[in-house]
């Protein structure tokens, strides 16, 4: 919290300082329409699902805990169609220029379990505190950690610095030894010019694995970037944009169709202050793939406090100004890149939780935007509990999405038992609009106005259905069977 807010003054200081940016609450931050990322049929996808998981930070083999009984549980209990999946660097570069392919092996097993129920995948680099190395009690080897993790120990030089214990884990981010780490990283230092490079050509060796895998649409290539001594649009201007610039360099010279998701530094962005992030070019023949990932932390819940009373108005402040930064870096400065909100999640106990939950999706589907919620693992912030209870997360998620819409959606909105949707049709798509329908809603037939029905499967609750491609807009209305 100490971090939080004395970025956020740091952070709203240098917004100030900006001054490009709309002023917080005003009617957006761009006049940018939404855009998407789409399926290899061309159609537009509505992305749901969730981070899959924060077990796999500590793990040796660098695999969540999570089986793929717990996938069919997840698909048959909320029907998504998505999933941020986190991989690491030290997994993928065990040693300098090495690339673990049995690894990679690993990895595309998981791939091919998400493959099998029709959901597409976005694998996040992920990394908290730098490194599993930063610690010797943390380090359960070669990185893995549960105070850092992301970084291979051979790329963790703290040049001695100390790093005393502390109770918070966010605070172990500003201790001397990790601050050394980033700078030396991000080559703040001038001594380490090669770290970036082994970061760009570690991802680059991750897209050859999955070039040709239709089922992997995004590389998120950093998880919550920090700048160690950079900070803000210095940071994010400067080093950060310059490795994503050669990181999307490294990826296009054996992946020409993923898209590249580039996210905001963590601390200030997160609650709420203006992102400096500059332009990312794509190199790629035709459209660019680059796409927004940003996460949503707002400090009053981060404090442990509910979304109710006080929390609440400021949590909806938050909600807005993060909402003008999104739109701003998405629409004026990455050209119109799609969203994808990485990261948000909270205690699902906590008074207010569903309301809060509803009230970002809500945001996130008027942006367009894809999520994975923060984040699978058992606990009060997931879906179940370790002993298998659901918690209020299913209930909450399990609603009517478009899945994938043959055309451009220009709204759409749901309750358990109605979907309503609105898009102008491509001609160039033949693929029918795909919506998901949970049972509690429609525990029998559908009926479909604006539309034809092409199927409707009650096994996997997908409704498919087309319309006319010669006409505007259409709006497809479901509601179930009279
Ligand atoms: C001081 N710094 C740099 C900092 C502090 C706090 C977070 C954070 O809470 N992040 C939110 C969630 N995201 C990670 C996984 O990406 C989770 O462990 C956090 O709960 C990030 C950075």
């Amino acid at each position: 919290a100490l971090i939080i807010a004395g970025s956020l003054v740091l952070g709203s200081g240098i917004a100030a300082a900006e001054g490009s940016l709309p002023m917080p609450g005003s009617a957006g931050g761009t006049d940018v329409p939404p855009s998407y990322l789409t399926d290899d049929a061309g159609r537009s996808l509505i992305l749901r699902g969730f981070n899959t998981a924060s077990s796999a930070k500590s793990a040796p083999d660098g695999m969540p805990k999570f089986t793929e009984a717990d996938l069919e549980r997840e698909h048959a209990d909320m029907g998504t169609n998505f999933v941020r999946f986190l991989i690491s660097w030290r997994s993928v570069e065990p040693e300098p220029g090495q690339y673990d392919q049995e690894y990679l092996d690993r990895v595309e097993d998981r791939v091919s379990w998400y493959a099998d129920r029709g959901y597409k995948v976005m694998l996040d680099m992920h990394q908290d505190v730098y490194s599993g190395a930063i610690t010797p009690e943390g380090n359960s080897g070669n990185g893995a950690g549960n105070i850092g993790n992301g970084a291979p120990a051979w790329a963790t030089y703290m040049d001695g610095l100390p790093i005393s214990p502390q109770n918070r884990w966010e605070l172990y981010y500003i201790q001397p030894g990790v601050m050394r780490a980033f700078d030396n990283f991000w080559n703040t230092t001038g001594q380490h010019p090669e770290l970036v490079e082994h970061y760009a050509n570690a991802w680059q060796a991750v897209a050859e694995r999955f070039a040709g895998n239709d089922t992997v649409v995004a590389y998120d290539l950093m998880n919550e970037p920090w700048g160690g001594s950079l900070q803000g649009p210095a940071f994010e201007g400067g080093p950060l944009a310059a490795l994503y610039q050669r990181t999307t360099n490294a990826i296009r010279e054996v992946d020409q169709d993923s898209w590249v998701c580039v996210a905001p530094q963590a601390v200030g962005v997160n609650q709420g202050v203006p992102s400096g992030l500059t332009k990312i070019n794509d190199p790629r023949a035709g459209e660019q793939r680059i796409a927004y990932c940003p996460h949503l932390y707002p400090l009053p819940l981060d404090l442990g406090d509910g979304y109710s009373g006080l929390s609440r108005t400021l949590t909806d402040a938050t909600i807005d100004t993060w909402r003008d930064s999104v739109e701003h870096i998405a629409g004026n400065v990455l050209g119109g890149a799609p969203i994808i909100l990485g990261e948000f999640g909270l205690d699902t106990t906590l008074p207010g939780a569903g309301d809060y939950i509803d009230r970002v999706y809500t945001t996130a589907r008027e942006l367009g935007a894809g999520v994975s919620y923060w984040s699978s693992d058992p606990g009060p912030w997931g879906p179940y509990l370790p002993d298998g209870t659901q918690t209020i997360l299913v209930d909450t998620l399990n609603k009517p999405y478009p899945r994938a819409v043959a055309g451009i959606p220009t709204e759409w909105s749901s309750t358990v038992d109605r979907l309503q949707l609105t898009f102008a049709p491509d001609p160039a798509v033949t693929a029918p609009t795909e919506i998901y329908l949970p049972e509690s809603g429609f525990p029998g037939g559908v009926d479909v106005a604006g539309a034809d029905i092409v199927n409707w499967d009650p096994q996997s609750r997908l409704l498919t259905v087309e319309t006319a491609d010669d006409t505007g807009p259409v709006t497809v209305t479901v509601t179930p069977a009279a």
